[in-house]
């Protein structure tokens, strides 16, 4: 939680006047009961009624100023934690961004999802709350109990005597409480991953008739989150009975002594009136200090989840290796890495010059994009060298380094905006740039047609284009802007020969100085490229030219010959 309360320091003065007020609020109100017994036992004996329409006055003034005070509190209070938590927000994100690819597998993506959103709002409601009922509901309960043992020490003690059994009720069940909303979180993490995954995938499942299949997973998982979110709330419910319960408890003895009391002429009705009057503002009193333990306990949670991200170390940090003197821009020395346990890519050695071109052939999860997952250095390898210009890419500002690739990955991205703002993506690119793109990536033809052109507007994910559509969007968008290596991840499969043919040429032709890497399933894809790596279980089953592998490489022989004859 520390690492999230020092979020409040700059709010600090702000806070300092919200409580000042929310103070002055608090005790306005609990003048009021006392103002009431006074009326009642020193200025209703005198039958005087202007006498009681002035104590009237400063009741309405007691209650107006109470009310205006309390709410100037609650607005600023609500400022306050919007402003914390949006900074918070903030860094949380960044934070998030710079995770690298180890890091993000470890978290999961759903549960980094709701951490900065189910997670922050908890937080929001806490600082909301602890500025509000946080410090009304203790001065509530305490200076109820000071001005009534001023009014009515005996009866006072009465109550007083069930505090000690209160407070041991409300530590022993927010102690249990706590862990319980963690484990609500974490379901919840699972909750959003299935939602995810559905909302994504409702194509194929509908397609695939796997509607009731996903209702059940559905249905699953949110019972889960249902039964520990009852679990928790039950555990946290209790306090709020247990507490009323030994509250009327202790009133009830009130009102018996009270009774006895003003019977024997040792007290008078007015100050029982206000005794409980008192009662009912110390019961709220109490009831708030049960809803902030309610609220700490989940916020509490959710900031270990929060805090979690925020230290957790930069595990790709840059190194200092030696550069060495190349001739080659791209250069793989002996790469092996294991994602969790068995080693995914083995002894993958080979190197480019600049402007030359490589595809990259391979059986489904033989480890291809993996490869170039560590030249980019989402994850760092876990045996070898990968060198950009001689320079180790650990040894590059990862700003620096990505900036040098334009890529399209499988699948990627497009987001609900212009055709325009797709390819762009915020870099300092012009009209013109973006349309010789989309025509080196053969988008042109169906752009034209589209209404607005560039200004097109897509859907969610680029929903409203066709398959081939998107992916030439994609590819145009790693070309944009001329990088020094693009990178094509499986990014053609969906145009046919004649497209693919005629941006494989433009490839070559408008980007002499471009090293390019095309992850290819189709070997008519990559059979023109300088070179080839053929990719098995993670180990190189061939590196060559098309006609080289053709003769030497018993894999490229037969992906050739299931392809081509
Ligand atoms: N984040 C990850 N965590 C653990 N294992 C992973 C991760 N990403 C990939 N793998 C595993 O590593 C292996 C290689 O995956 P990779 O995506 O590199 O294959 P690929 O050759 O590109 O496959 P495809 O042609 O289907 O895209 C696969 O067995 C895959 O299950």
């Amino acid at each position: 939680m520390n690492k999230v309360i020092a979020y409040l320091k700059p709010y600090r003065n702000s806070m300092l006047y919200g409580l000042f007020i929310k103070v002055i609020g608090t005790f306005l109100d609990l003048g009021l009961p006392w103002v009431l017994a006074y009326i009642i036992d020193e200025v209703i004996p005198f039958k005087k009624i202007s006498y009681i329409l002035l104590w009237g006055v400063v009741m309405i003034l007691l209650s107006v100023g109470a009310r205006t005070f309390n709410i100037k509190a609650n607005r600023n209070a609500s400022k306050v934690a919007k402003d914390t938590v949006k900074t918070l927000r903030h860094d949380l994100y960044k934070k998030i961004q710079s995770l690298s690819g180890a890091q993000i597998d470890y978290f999961t993506i759903p549960s980094l999802g709701s951490r900065l959103t189910t997670d922050t709002y908890n937080i929001h409601s806490m600082i909301s709350m602890m500025q509000r009922l946080g410090v009304r509901s203790p001065i509530l309960l305490l200076g109820g109990i000071v001005i009534t043992s001023t009014l009515e020490p005996v009866l006072t003690l009465v109550l007083a005597g069930i505090f000690p059994f209160l407070i041991l009720v409300v530590f022993y069940i927010s102690k249990k409480g706590i862990p319980l909303y963690i484990q609500v979180q974490s379901s919840a993490d699972r909750l959003v991953r299935v939602v995810r995954e559905n909302i994504s995938g409702i194509r194929v499942i509908k397609a695939l008739s796997k509607t009731p299949y996903e209702k059940e997973r559905f249905k699953k998982v949110n019972r889960e989150v249902v039964n520990k979110e009852l679990k928790a709330g039950i555990t946290m419910a209790v306090t709020d009975p247990i507490m009323n319960l030994l509250l009327n408890l202790g009133l009830t003895l009130v009102i018996v002594i009270g009774a006895y009391r003003v019977n024997s002429g040792s007290s008078e009705p007015g100050k029982i009136v206000a005794f409980l009057s008192y009662f009912t503002l110390m019961l709220n009193g109490v009831i708030g200090i049960t809803r902030i333990f309610v609220i700490y306990s989940k916020a509490s949670a959710s900031a270990a989840r929060i805090e979690e991200v925020l230290v957790i170390e930069d595990d790709l940090k840059e190194m200092n290796i030696e550069p060495v003197q190349t001739e080659y821009h791209i250069e793989f020395r002996g790469v092996s890495f294991t994602y969790t346990r068995e080693p995914c890519i083995e002894d993958i050695s080979f190197a480019l010059k600049r402007g030359e071109t490589l595809g990259i052939i391979g059986s489904t999860g033989s480890g291809k994009t993996t490869l170039i997952n560590l030249l980019m250095r989402f994850y760092d390898v876990s045996e070898g060298s990968i060198l950009i210009n001689g320079r180790d890419v650990r040894n590059y500002n990862k700003q620096e380094l990505r900036k040098k690739f334009g890529v399209a990955f499988q699948n990627d991205v497009l987001f609900a905006d212009t055709i325009y703002e797709n390819i762009k993506l915020g870099r300092n690119l012009s009209r013109e740039q973006v349309k010789t793109a989309l025509t080196h990536a053969q988008a042109d033809s169906f752009i034209q047609e589209l209404e607005g052109k560039l200004d097109f507007k897509l859907s969610i994910k680029g929903s409203n284009l066709s398959g081939g559509q998107k992916q030439r969007l994609l590819i145009a968008r790693a070309l944009a802007g001329n990088p020094e290596i693009l990178i094509l991840d499986d990014s053609s499969s969906a145009l046919d020969y004649k497209t693919d043919s005629l941006l494989r040429k433009a490839i070559r032709e408008q980007y002499h100085d471009t090293t390019s890497i095309i992850i290819a399933q189709r070997i008519s894809s990559i059979m023109k490229l300088d070179h080839i790596l053929v990719v098995e279980e993670g180990k190189m089953a061939g590196y060559g030219t098309h006609e080289t592998l053709l003769e030497t490489c018993e894999v490229y022989q037969e992906i050739y010959h299931s392809q081509m004859m």
